[in-house]
């Protein structure tokens, strides 16, 4: 397990990580999210012993993880951090980038290790190719499958998911799933996107200005998020002032400068209930989100399969006491 105690960093005057305790535990996997400059990769490489703490400490399976200055060579045998550049080596092919990881160990192991990487890696049909020759989720797993050759206990990547169109995102988010499930890695991944992270994380952090404002379950997170920062990294979100409420068909209870969270799907489309106007419709694939006018001070999004709304269609909303959430 991996586990982190009250990190701190600072840079000059930025205060890139402040405080942050978190635990890893083998084949669990973490997703943290944060806006950019929120100190995501610092933490990352703080994590991996790349780089000093000003205090806190980091441990592995109870054994301190000493940093840079301490030892010879930066880093940890059992951490590995996959950089957002991938870092491979430009002039020998994938599947070289692989086996130079195992490159210590027998012939036959090699081989053997280096065809199953290939294959969780889904890149047996371009292990021939140079880097140059291959596409972001390809270099991105190649990336990966070296950095997991060794069968490290630690696996941390630095936003795996961007640059990368969405069949790649698949992959990539079915590879952590396969390995952390196989091989008991724990995995914790940096990323300013929710999406991924709510769908792959066992538990989902925000990062906000170098503190972790929030660490649990998906569903906890995204249902129950501490600010309106969390709200919306974490997804869409209708961010209300309390003294909209009444107009919103809903008791007003708190101080009218107090905020809520409604997320779209939430707010439903009915035949009897608060009437709106549609400002725009955007269509999503599976669905429609909608913007829709309550009032000259309140507009939510919302979403929807109904195919005939258009801007201006005059509509009804129904929106249930317990969907609000309040924010601190
Ligand atoms: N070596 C450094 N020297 C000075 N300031 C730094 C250094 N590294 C990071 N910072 C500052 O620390 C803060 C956190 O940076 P960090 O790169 O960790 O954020 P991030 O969340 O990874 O951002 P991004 O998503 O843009 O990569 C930023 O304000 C950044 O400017």
């Amino acid at each position: 397990m991996l586990i982190a105690d009250r990190l701190q960093k600072t840079f000059a005057d930025i205060q890139a990580v402040r405080s942050i305790s978190l635990a890893l535990p083998p084949g669990r996997i973490v997703g943290l999210v944060g806006a950019s400059g929120s100190g995501k990769s610092t933490l990352l490489s703080l994590l991996a012993g790349l780089l000093d703490a000003d205090s806190g400490e980091v441990s592995l399976n109870g054994k301190r993880v000493p940093g840079p200055s301490e030892v010879l060579v930066a880093g940890h045998t059992a951490i590995r951090l996959v950089h957002q550049e991938y870092q491979l080596m430009p002039n020998v092919s994938l599947r070289e980038n692989i086996a130079y990881a195992v490159r210590f160990y027998e012939k036959e192991y090699q081989r053997f290790r280096v065809d199953e990487l290939l294959k969780l890696c889904r890149l047996e049909a371009v292990q021939g190719h140079l880097p140059r020759q291959a596409s972001g989720g390809e270099k991105q797993r190649t990336a990966i499958a070296r950095a997991i050759a060794e069968k490290p206990a630690v696996l941390l990547l630095d936003e795996p998911f961007s640059h990368l169109d969405l069949p790649n995102r698949t992959l990539i988010r079915d590879l952590l799933f396969d390995l952390v499930r196989q091989e008991q890695t724990a995995c914790l991944f940096v990323t300013h996107d929710a999406t991924d992270a709510l769908s792959i994380a066992d538990e989902v952090g925000i990062l906000q200005t170098g503190h972790l404002i929030q660490l649990g379950p998906p569903v906890v997170v995204y249902r129950k998020p501490i600010t309106a920062y969390a709200a919306r990294m974490t997804g869409p979100a209708n961010i209300i002032r309390a003294r909209h409420l009444p107009a919103l068909g809903l008791a007003a209870s708190y101080h009218p400068d107090a905020c809520f969270c409604l997320r779209p799907e939430q707010i439903h489309l009915s035949v009897e209930g608060i009437p709106a106007t549609v400002r725009a419709v955007f269509f999503k694939g599976s669905h429609f989100e909608v913007e829709a006018e309550v009032n000259r001070y309140v507009r939510l999004r919302l979403l929807t399969t109904r195919m005939d709304l258009d801007i201006g269609s005059a509509i009804q909303l129904q929106i249930a006491e317990d969907a609000v959430w309040w924010l601190k």
